[in-house]
């Protein structure tokens, strides 16, 4: 294994990516300036809008399944979220240097149709795709699927790693030169374009999920391969991401949880044989911002008003007392009955995993009679990631970012707009110039490719001792 030096050098920069909701309540869909989270033009607007503000990404979540409350759709989601493979590639064609991201998820998804399907609109969009590997975390979308269950969590990682070790073969199975740029490494077709003999391997990979023997159709597009995000926060996440990301799309935007999650990932990669600069990292993020830190503060208040209404407050409580509260009133206080289960479901999206429902709900209580919240109050405060929220003037905003930069904390943001698609509009007209004066964002695109705009070598698997799935 090559020896790699242990010393974490920060770029000093950031870059932002923008993150498409389209589940939870951190999107308003209900304003007057709102769009719509299925129309081709909400994407093209806010993607367009992120390219002129040189964000290096624009991110897609997945959902197989509309999320679920108690048999019915989950209220706390907006209904509606087109595909991210189609929709990105139909984003291709009017951007031109802004990486798109696909969310994926290893547990339903198989690998040589994914793999496939990745490099094609790797291929189309001129090296510009990215993976954001997720493993997914509901039991319900496998009810949409033949297999039906679930795998359990450390399967998960496992199952994960097999699936990304084997696209990766795909991927590098073409061998570089094996369509010539002028045209003569074929030798079966008169144009040039089949690829010399022995220039493709075949993938062979026997796994506990799945058996691939294929022969990969696409050669490499411009960055070689997609970029690869992972999203999950578990220990096996972490060294999942170590071993195998270019990025990590975080859930840790705090400062100290920030340069905690740094070291933590910095040791995770060595241990995992590569540089300690190997993965980035982008936390997720929501920024409101304002001329002046006053006014950015009574728009936090508007924002979250819209946020979360009355019937999300109620939808957000009933996750956790596992039973319809209808009838309760969202100025009132919390529900003073025991909850119906005995832990907080796994697999309804909650951030809670696996608390003890009655211990959770009775502390909540406390705490709301203490701090004399309503329902409403309470679940405002609660479900809006403040953590996550970057609040003030642009300039007081702009200071705290360049701190993240010039200490290493992050390498990026990835924002959350709360309007769409207008949502990034302050952010690319006021914050990227404030940015940009203190030297810590770009102020032209690096290339073309998703992988040199990131600064991402491109991967030799040979070269790392690697040795690709046969
Ligand atoms: C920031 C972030 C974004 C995520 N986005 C998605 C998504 O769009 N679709 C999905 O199925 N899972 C998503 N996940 C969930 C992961 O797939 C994973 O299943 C979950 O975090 C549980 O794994 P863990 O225990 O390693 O965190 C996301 C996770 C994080 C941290």
């Amino acid at each position: 294994m090559p020896q790699h030096s242990s010393a974490f050098t920060p770029s000093g920069t950031l870059q932002l990516g923008v993150f498409f909701q389209g589940v939870n309540s951190g999107t308003i869909w209900k304003a007057a300036e709102s769009g719509s989270q299925t129309d081709f033009e909400s994407f093209r607007r806010i993607a367009q809008t992120a390219e002129r503000g040189l964000f290096a990404a624009f991110f897609l979540g997945e959902g197989l399944r509309l999320r679920e409350h108690l048999g019915r759709p989950h209220a706390l989601d907006v209904v509606g979220r087109p595909d991210a493979q189609t929709m990105l590639a139909a984003l291709a064609s009017v951007t031109t240097h802004i990486g798109l991201a696909a969310t994926q998820n290893t547990t339903y998804n198989d690998p040589a149709d994914l793999a496939h399907r990745l490099s094609s609109l790797d291929l189309i969009s001129g090296g510009r795709a990215a993976w954001n590997m997720v493993t997914t975390d509901n039991a319900w979308t496998g009810e949409n699927f033949r297999r039906g269950g679930y795998l359990d969590h450390a399967d998960r990682y496992v199952h994960a790693e097999a699936f990304v070790r084997t696209a990766k073969a795909i991927w590098d199975s073409w061998a570089p030169d094996a369509i010539a740029s002028d045209g003569t490494a074929g030798t079966a077709g008169t144009a040039g374009n089949w690829p010399a003999d022995g220039a493709v391997r075949r993938v062979h990979h026997e796994g506990q999920h799945y058996t691939v023997d294929y022969t990969p159709r696409l050669p490499r597009s411009p960055q070689h391969h997609p970029v690869l995000f992972q999203a999950g926060d578990s220990p096996a996440g972490r060294d999942f991401a170590a071993r195998q990301a270019d990025v990590i799309f975080s859930a840790h935007p705090q400062f100290d949880a920030a340069v905690a999650f740094r070291a933590d990932i910095i040791e995770r990669t060595l241990r995992a044989g590569r540089p300690a600069d190997a993965v980035k990292i982008m936390p997720a993020s929501e920024f409101i911002l304002a001329p002046t830190s006053a006014e950015a503060a009574e728009k936090k208040a508007w924002v979250r008003e819209l946020q979360i209404g009355p019937q999300q407050a109620i939808a957000y409580l009933e996750q956790f007392w596992g039973r319809q509260l209808d009838g309760w009133d969202p100025d009132g206080p919390l529900p003073d009955i025991d909850p119906a289960v005995e832990e907080t479901s796994e697999t309804r999206g909650s951030g809670f995993h696996g608390a003890k429902a009655g211990e959770l709900t009775a502390q909540w209580r406390q705490e709301a009679a203490e701090k004399g919240q309503s329902i409403l109050e309470f679940v405002r405060a609660k479900a809006a990631r403040s953590d996550a929220s970057f609040v003030g003037s642009y300039s007081e905003v702009a200071d705290t970012l360049a701190d993240y930069a010039r200490v290493g904390a992050v390498d990026g943001f990835n924002i959350s707009p709360w309007l769409i698609p207008t949502g990034l509009d302050d952010i690319v007209n006021h914050l990227v110039p404030e940015l940009q004066e203190r030297g810590v964002y770009p102020t032209q695109y690096r290339g073309t490719t998703l992988r040199e705009n990131l600064g991402l070598a491109v991967p030799d698997r040979a070269a790392a001792g690697e040795p690709a799935i046969r």
